[in-house]
């Protein structure tokens, strides 16, 4: 049975990722790009659907940590005969897809197991495995249509019944080797990889990524955790930004709330540059402006809420009946049906992102501004339609007022930068229109009684996305409205410190079930203490908030302040990406 979320780690490839157990068992990998079929998916079933384990054969205790800042993961087993440490990384600038595992044995001696089962398209598929000869040592291949999984090893493990298995004893000084690599069925087999040069390399090049990072605040541990997460989750290839490497973790345990997130989101791609920049990461904002610019090239009229990795548009949804589901939550899902929904708010979170990187000297290609011109021209004609929404419910469409604030910062920066930045643009009607949607928000998004702007303009409801009113320049921080809004939410939102999105019970979102706090509005509100000068209040949240990731510093989606497990996909972008902005407006504000 898969471990619960909080026990795994992730290591990636800029390509893919694969979620490792406690228990050393490879539960979730999809190869060779993140939104692959997986090939190993016990996580969202059992072990029958895929799963490569190198682990302690009989009790253990486990302690892990990444290795320095990268994501090279050091997992240390003690058992009552020894201990053992395995390091798993995906080696990354070589354009291949390999998992390689070292096992290196410290004191005494450790019976290992070894458990190698690849079922292909998300554990359906059992492929025809045999043993050959390949660059003089014996390999293990598992083939089923266009993939290939070839298993190399210091020691290969045995066929009994559909799996390979193996036990082996590892003492002090004894040093292992494994990999599995992928590669399409009709091409050429590779070369073994040299996988100590290999992981030195993947460590250095992080580690060398991650000094660049500009924030020295008293947070830079999780800033840098979480940087690194994002980074792990850009596809290198292609510079997309998924939204986290999992499908279907849930956000209700054992309810329908599962959902597809290997796809790049244009929001939180946008947020992730953001992110980024903020932490002094230019060159990012390149490689994503040019993914951005291929993407959703062509008529402005079609531009999508998201794309898959290499900006194409297909994400049709589909259910997978054969698997039983994280804890029998169903259905797993495929592909993603928000992508055919309006999403008002999109286009002000990817003008500030790209008005974000020009003020910090990324220059305009005659492409990248005449397309942020069309898609405004766009809005222009279209930004008063109800729409899904950025939690991309699935009830009706409505006038939610984070939308409209975000059509208002798609007008502001698109205004700002025909005034600041001398670019060419039709910016009276901009200006006009900015103005016409402030004042439409505060006219009708705003509940004057209450002091508190509502989630949509028909409801007395309230959202935690009114949250990032002041971050976005819409209002001051410290205005009373503002304030009123942080005021309410508390009251309303707030579960055991922690922020719920919204409430389920309205039936806004067209779902059953309930979910838990949604962890990156606990960090918006930590960002809008911080603006609005309660400086204290936003410490206490950080703090509380940093006891959550886990033992490598991983965040999910949401989080069960009453378990303490973490629920949603693993680990999320959204969540990573709103730590680091509230670290740095804390940060900002205390001065
Ligand atoms: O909960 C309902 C929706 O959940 C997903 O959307 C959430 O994740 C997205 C990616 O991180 C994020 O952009 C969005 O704001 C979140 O609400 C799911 O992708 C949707 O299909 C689903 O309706």
């Amino acid at each position: 049975m898969p471990l619960p979320i909080e026990d795994y780690a992730v290591v990636g490839d800029t390509g893919t990722a694969a979620l490792i157990g406690r228990d050393g068992s490879v539960d979730w990998m999809c190869l060779p790009r993140f939104d692959s079929p997986a090939c190993f998916a016990a996580l969202l079933g059992d072990e029958s659907h895929g799963r490569w384990l190198l682990g302690p054969a009989g009790e253990f205790r486990c302690e892990r940590r990444y290795v320095g800042h990268s994501s090279v993961l050091e997992t240390t087993y003690t058992t009552d005969t020894g201990r053992v440490l395995v390091v798993d990384a995906m080696p990354i600038n070589d354009g291949r897809a390999d998992l390689v595992r070292q096992v290196q044995g410290v004191e005494g001696t450790v019976t290992m197991r070894h458990e190698w089962r690849v079922r292909f398209d998300y554990g359906r598929i059992r492929p025809w495995v045999h043993r050959s000869e390949l660059f003089g040592a014996e390999v293990i291949n598992a083939v089923a249509g266009p993939d290939r999984l070839i298993l190399r090893g210091s020691r290969l493990p045995h066929a009994t019944d559909h799996v390979h298995t193996d036990e082996f004893e590892v003492s002090a000084g004894d040093e292992l080797f494994f990999s599995t690599t992928w590669v399409a069925s009709h091409h050429d087999l590779p070369r073994p990889l040299e996988i100590s040069g290999r992981l030195t390399h993947t460590q250095e090049a992080t580690e060398e990524w991650a000094d660049r990072c500009e924030y020295h605040g008293p947070y830079r541990e999780a800033v840098l955790r979480s940087l690194l997460t994002l980074r792990l989750l850009t596809h290198g290839g292609t510079g997309g930004i998924v939204a986290a490497p999992t499908t279907s973790l849930p956000e209700d345990f054992g309810g329908e709330r599962n959902w597809d997130y290997r796809f790049c989101w244009l929001r939180d791609a946008a947020l992730t540059l953001e992110a980024f920049l903020a932490c002094g990461y230019r060159e990012e904002a390149r490689l994503w402006r040019d993914w951005l610019l291929r993407a959703v090239a062509g008529d402005p009229a079609d531009l999508q809420v998201m794309y898959q990795v290499d900006g194409a548009r297909d994400l049709t949804e589909r259910e997978l009946d054969h698997l039983p589901g994280y804890e029998g939550s169903r259905p797993v899902r495929i592909g993603n049906g928000a992508v055919r929904q309006r999403q008002t708010d999109v286009l002000g979170e990817v003008m500030a992102a790209l008005h974000h990187a020009r003020m910090l000297g990324l220059e305009e290609s005659d492409d990248s501004w005449a397309l942020q011109r069309a898609l405004v021209d766009e809005l222009a004609e279209h930004w008063d339609e109800p729409d899904h929404g950025l939690w991309e419910v699935r009830g009706p469409t409505r006038h939610f007022t984070h939308s409209r604030v975000m059509v208002w910062v798609a007008f502001d920066r698109a205004v700002r930068a025909v005034e600041e930045n001398g670019l060419p643009g039709e910016v009276d009607r901009w200006r006009d229109l900015r103005d016409k949607v402030h004042a439409e928000v505060l006219a009708q998004g705003y509940d004057g009684e209450r002091g508190t702007f509502t989630q949509a303009y028909d409801t007395a409801a309230l959202d935690a996305a009114l949250l990032v009113i002041p971050a976005v320049g819409f209002l001051d921080g410290d205005d009373p409205r503002v304030l009123g809004t942080i005021r309410a939410v508390e009251e309303d939102l707030v579960e055991h410190g922690l922020l719920l999105r919204y409430r389920t019970e309205t039936g806004v979102d067209g779902l059953g079930g309930d979910e838990h706090p949604f962890l990156a509005c606990s960090f918006w509100l930590v960002s809008a203490y911080a603006l609005a000068g309660r400086v204290d209040d936003a410490r206490a949240l950080m703090d509380r908030l940093l006891e959550i990731p886990n033992d490598v510093g991983l965040l999910p989606e949401e989080y069960d302040p009453v378990s303490g497990r973490f629920a949603g996909n693993f680990p999320q972008a959204f969540s990573h990406l709103a730590l680091v902005s509230a670290a740095i407006k804390l940060e900002r504000a205390a001065g």
